[in-house]
């Protein structure tokens, strides 16, 4: 029954992306069903390029924009990984305006989630450290699949990075504050009992289970009034990203002298060699 409700839409690196010819959706079949679903797709590990985040965005504002749309599944097409967060070569060895603009992307993907009048379900069927861990607390609720290397969390800390007010706010109003300080401080990466125990997803169910979840929880949501749900979710949610919207250009400002210190690109650097080492 709530299969009937489904249908695709890939998000891809624009290398990716079909010729413009063809357009990236199915619309009219889309149409008559109401949900979405957005997987991730920009392999090894769906690492949020500036091309991924800029295309998620042009996403979600059709989806937003076409009123027959009324929730979006948020899940990955990589084996084993939702998503590896940010991606770190964005934000090494680059120039200040490349900063900038890969900032801007990210606030703006954050906000367009966070505030989405669409249901958003996210289904995790992989690891999700940082960025990864980001995008599924943005959405109304979080289905993990249950094995063990599946961890989430926002481990910014561990890179030596600094997770900015806004993540540690997403993490905050999902966990309460205690939890957050100290995840948080810690960098941890919760497997599926205790991220489900702290209240870092909401479900954990085997893996193959993970899809007919979301449908199952998306089909509950949807049977509650839109304009009600939608005027509650803001008024939960506005006044944390205001906060941003308020300061965008000065939380760039941040982000640029942050991540044009030596010590800062020196920290991202050796992370990236080490996960490059690992093969070898
Ligand atoms: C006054 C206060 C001021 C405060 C100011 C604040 C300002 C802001 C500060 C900055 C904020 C920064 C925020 C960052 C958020 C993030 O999201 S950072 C990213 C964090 N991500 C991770 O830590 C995950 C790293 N990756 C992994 O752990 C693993 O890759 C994996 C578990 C996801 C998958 O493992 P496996 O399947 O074994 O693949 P690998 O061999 O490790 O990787 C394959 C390939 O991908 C490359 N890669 C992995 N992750 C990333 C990434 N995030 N970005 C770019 N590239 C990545 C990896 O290097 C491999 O590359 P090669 O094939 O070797 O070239």
């Amino acid at each position: 029954m709530a299969q009937d409700l489904v249908d695709g839409l890939l998000i891809k690196a624009r290398s990716h992306l079909p010729p413009p010819s063809e357009p990236l959706g199915k619309l009219s079949k889309r149409d008559r069903k109401g949900v979405a679903v957005i997987k991730l797709k920009n392999p090894p590990v769906n690492s949020l390029s500036l091309e991924v985040l800029t295309e998620f965005v042009i996403s979600l504002e059709k989806l937003e924009n076409d009123k027959t749309f009324r929730g979006v599944i948020v899940t990955s097409d990589c084996p084993g990984i939702f998503s590896a967060g940010l991606d770190l070569t964005e934000m090494c060895g680059k120039s200040q305006a490349h900063y900038a603009e890969f900032w801007r992307a990210v606030q703006e993907l954050w906000l367009r989630l966070y505030l989405s009048n669409l249901v958003l379900i996210a289904a995790i069927n992989g690891v999700s450290p940082a960025g990864g861990c980001l995008i599924s607390l943005t959405c109304d609720y979080r289905v993990l699949a249950d094995n063990p290397k599946y961890n989430i969390g926002l481990n910014e800390t561990l890179l030596g990075v600094v997770a900015p007010s806004w993540f540690k706010d997403t993490l905050v109003n999902t966990v309460g504050h205690r939890t957050a300080e100290r995840a948080l401080q810690l960098g941890l990466l919760f497997p599926p009992a205790e991220a489900l125990r702290v209240g870092m997803v909401d479900q954990v169910v085997p893996e193959d289970q993970v899809h007919s979840t979301a449908l199952s929880v998306m089909a509950q949501w949807l049977a509650v009034p839109d304009h009600a749900r939608q005027l509650t979710k803001s008024l939960m949610r506005k006044p944390t990203a205001d906060r941003l919207v308020k300061q965008r250009d000065a939380d760039i400002q941040y982000f640029l002298q942050f991540v044009s210190r030596d010590s800062i690109q020196k920290s991202l650097r050796m992370y990236l060699d080490k996960l490059r080492q690992k093969k070898g």
